[in-house]
């Protein structure tokens, strides 16, 4: 999007960091890791969406005169450190793993490497573009996978929490898999189809329902689906649909694209008397569209009930995620390094919850997928410059139930990096496909899941594991840290007794 410079959008504590690291100079490159930690509504997997904008606004982060007049004006930021940051701009490296890919809880999905100023800056922005897209993307999967290939239009502009969030949330819904979207500016900015049929409005409008459907089918002949519950689906909205189609008909022009959408009262029982009613007329290819607060649970349950609907609106609780309203990625540091040393410092935080206990150093990402399905058995978060011989045996581990086990024999499995270089020294050397070609990266992604991945209910988790060398040197630093905290807290202890 061509967004204004959003280099201020984020938290006023980068900012005052910033300035605490500018005014206490150091040379250290760090890594962050961004990543999420449970997959939205309890399921399988995620799609990682947003990369795009994220390229976006790196590429653009500067601070314009106005914003340092702004800062100034805030009484809390020293001139020497707003002059530094007139000549502000991104110079580390980014990798990341591609839109439309099929992602876990736990592994990274953008690492940063940079100066520590420039990492810490970018965290709100990088973060708020990943998750809002990555949770409509992986929404929008789900709901495509509940209609079993009847096509999704996207409908829920109006409802979307704001601007973007019905703009670059229609984007991320067409990732997911989403046929079109009703919203014309993402059609224009990502070149994606745009969908719609008309509102109840325009049936009011005229003195009667007949009237409407005939006007609007002169109009749009090609795309003719009429709104067909303004005032009764079967009294009146279906009977005068097909005396418009048979007029058609009649006239010769040729029915393609063509058919009704209900958007209110019991949808299984309706598409059906509808369906019935349309066939027996000679209508039985006709599209029988439906709209009405769906998800993909109630998808589900009218194809359950045998609903005669083969295309389907979905507008709110799409656009909102309604019921997991955020992706919950966080960014976390994982290493750092004086700039001329050779090593990155793994760095670990610890929480009395192991699984929120950071995967320390500079890491990567390897997927694992069987020779013969093609399937994926599992993903393994390594450290950078590891590789693994897909020829040679290779026993994997859950991190945290260390006894569950697995053994990959050499030659069944094959091995891809899932991280790929996005910036190199400040400059983008990657080139975002078409949104409508991440789609079909995202669908050949999804192909790769087991069926039992993908079920609403209770999924199957897919293994994300550690190497056994980040697995070693977590332990090891978790068992230092764990001990450094020990010793402080004797400490205090002693000398709290000593004040007695
Ligand atoms: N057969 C069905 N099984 C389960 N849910 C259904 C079925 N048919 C419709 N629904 C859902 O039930 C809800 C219907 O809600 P409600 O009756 O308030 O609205 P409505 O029928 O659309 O009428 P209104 O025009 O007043 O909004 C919608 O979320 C709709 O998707
Ligand atoms: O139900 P959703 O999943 O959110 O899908 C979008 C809804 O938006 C429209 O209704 P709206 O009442 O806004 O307009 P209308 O008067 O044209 O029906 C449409 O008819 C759908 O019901
Ligand atoms: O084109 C439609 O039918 C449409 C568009 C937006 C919202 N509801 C319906």
């Amino acid at each position: 999007m061509s967004n204004p410079n959003i280099t201020l959008m984020t938290d006023l504590y980068e900012l005052t960091m910033m300035q605490g690291y500018y005014k206490n100079p150091t040379d250290q490159i760090v890594v962050f890791d961004a990543f999420y930690r449970v997959n939205p509504c309890d399921g399988g997997y995620a799609i990682c969406a947003g990369l795009e904008q994220v390229i976006d606004y790196i590429r653009d982060l500067h601070f314009d005169p106005d914003d340092i007049d702004y800062l100034r004006s805030l009484h809390l930021f020293e001139d020497d450190f707003l002059e530094y940051l007139r000549g502000f701009h991104f110079t580390g490296d980014i990798y990341a793993i591609p839109e439309g890919t099929v992602v876990f809880p736990r592994e990274p999905l953008v690492k940063v490497i940079a100066p520590l100023m420039e990492a810490q800056l970018i965290e709100p922005a990088l973060l708020n573009l990943i998750n809002h897209q990555s949770l409509i993307a992986t929404r929008a999967s789900r709901v495509v996978h509940a209609a079993k290939g009847d096509g999704i239009m996207e409908f829920g502009l109006r409802r979307a929490q704001g601007p973007d969030a019905g703009t670059l949330g229609a984007r991320a819904a067409v990732i997911g898999g989403c046929i079109g979207t009703s919203n014309v500016l993402t059609g224009k900015l990502f070149h994606v189809p745009v969908k719609g049929t008309h509102a109840h409005s325009w049936i009011m409008s005229f003195p009667d329902e007949l009237t409407a459907f005939r006007t609007y089918a002169k109009l749009y002949p090609n795309a003719c689906i009429l709104l067909v519950d303004t005032y009764d689906v079967l009294k009146s909205g279906v009977p005068n649909a097909i005396r418009v189609f048979q007029e058609m008909r009649d006239a010769g022009i040729p029915l393609k694209g063509y058919g009704i959408r209900i958007d209110s009262g019991d949808l299984a029982y309706l598409s059906k008397m509808a369906y019935r009613m349309l066939d027996e007329a000679g209508f039985g290819d006709a599209i029988i569209s439906a709209s009405s607060d769906l998800d993909e649970y109630l998808i589900n349950s009218l194809k359950e009930q045998g609903a005669k609907i083969n295309s389907w609106g979905v507008g709110t609780n799409l656009i909102t995620s309604n019921g997991w309203s955020a992706f919950g990625g966080v960014y976390k540091m994982a290493a750092i390094k004086n700039k001329n040393d050779r090593e990155f410092t793994p760095k670990i935080k610890l929480s009395e919850n192991t699984e929120k206990v950071t995967n320390p150093g500079n890491k990567t990402v390897f997927r694992l997928y069987s020779k013969t399905t093609g399937k994926i058995k599992a993903d393994l978060i390594a450290l950078e410059g590891e590789s693994f011989d897909p020829e040679k045996d290779l026993t994997i581990f859950d991190p945290i139930s260390t006894w569950k086990k697995t053994t990959l024999r050499g030659g069944s499995y094959s091995v891809r990096e899932l991280l790929v270089p996005v910036f190199k020294n400040g400059l983008c050397v990657y080139h975002s496909p078409e949104v409508m070609e991440i789609q079909k990266v995202c669908k050949r992604e999804l192909d790769t899941l087991w069926e039992e991945s993908r079920r609403l209910m209770n999924p199957h988790q897919v293994y994300v594991d550690l190497s056994d060398k980040l697995y070693d040197m977590k332990k090891q630093l978790f068992e230092e840290m764990s001990l450094k905290e020990q010793q402080a807290h004797r400490a205090s202890e002693d000398s709290a007794e000593k004040q007695k």
